[in-house]
């Protein structure tokens, strides 16, 4: 049983490593193992999570505390945790990039990012009308805080939260869909990002000018 969820943990681990999505030995992933009592498969604590191991990952149970030896779990695990106990998730992945830490520190102040008219809004299961609102939350230093800081904001339809100059947490009902979810966001805040460096630049107006020339 264990066996299968850690083959799927580690073939999300190998393919976000593909990525460059743990730089610096940041990130955390985990699966859910078992529903009651709550047991899951956590990424050990501070490991270069670009190598493949056979100490990759360590069971732990509803309080964290490892039922395996693999080693120390995730400094982080109290926030997978939160996750599993505030959602129906099966799996859930935490990563830092540049654009998931620029987009939750532009839009920190106003608590939530929300995306609409994008087509890949869709991946999340939204129609095209809707909107994606990702909630942040500060980067509370003390994980249990943090944990219940990101607990307080999960609501029906939340699926990614952003920690503020921090990263994401994103989950979903089994690995395939929490890695769909986790590059649907990625994909969103880059394309954010630069759209709003378009925006700055005025880009559109020069554009549409130079074509009025010709
Ligand atoms: C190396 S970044 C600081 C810790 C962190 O935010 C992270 O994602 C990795 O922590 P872990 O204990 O899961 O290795
Ligand atoms: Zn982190």
């Amino acid at each position: 049983m264990m066996l299968f969820e850690w083959k799927e943990l580690a073939s999300v681990k190998r393919e976000l490593a593909a990525r460059n999505w743990f730089p610096g030995n940041s990130g955390d992933l985990s699966i859910k193992v078992s529903d009651d009592p709550l047991e899951c498969l956590v990424t050990v604590s501070g490991k270069d999570k670009y190598k493949e191991t056979t100490e990759d990952f360590v069971l732990v149970d509803k309080a964290g505390t490892p039922l395996t030896d693999q080693g120390k779990p995730s400094a982080e695990t109290a926030i997978h945790l939160e996750v599993y106990n505030k959602t129906d998730a099966r799996c859930s992945l935490h990563i830092h990039t540049v654009d998931n830490n620029l987009i939750s520190e532009l839009y920190g102040d106003i608590g939530a990012v929300t995306f609409s008219k994008v087509e890949l809004i869709k991946a999340f299961g939204i129609q095209e009308a809707e909107k994606l609102t990702i909630p942040i939350v500060e980067n509370f230093p003390e994980i249990p805080n943090l944990a219940h800081a990101l607990g307080e904001v999960i609501g029906p339809e939340t699926q990614a939260v952003l920690i503020r100059n921090h990263g994401i947490v994103v989950w979903g009902g089994n690995a395939i869909e929490a890695k769909r979810n986790l590059e649907a966001c990625e994909f969103l805040f880059s394309y954010q990002v630069k759209r709003l460096h378009a925006q700055a630049a005025n880009l559109k107006r020069i554009i549409n000018d130079s074509e009025e020339r010709i």
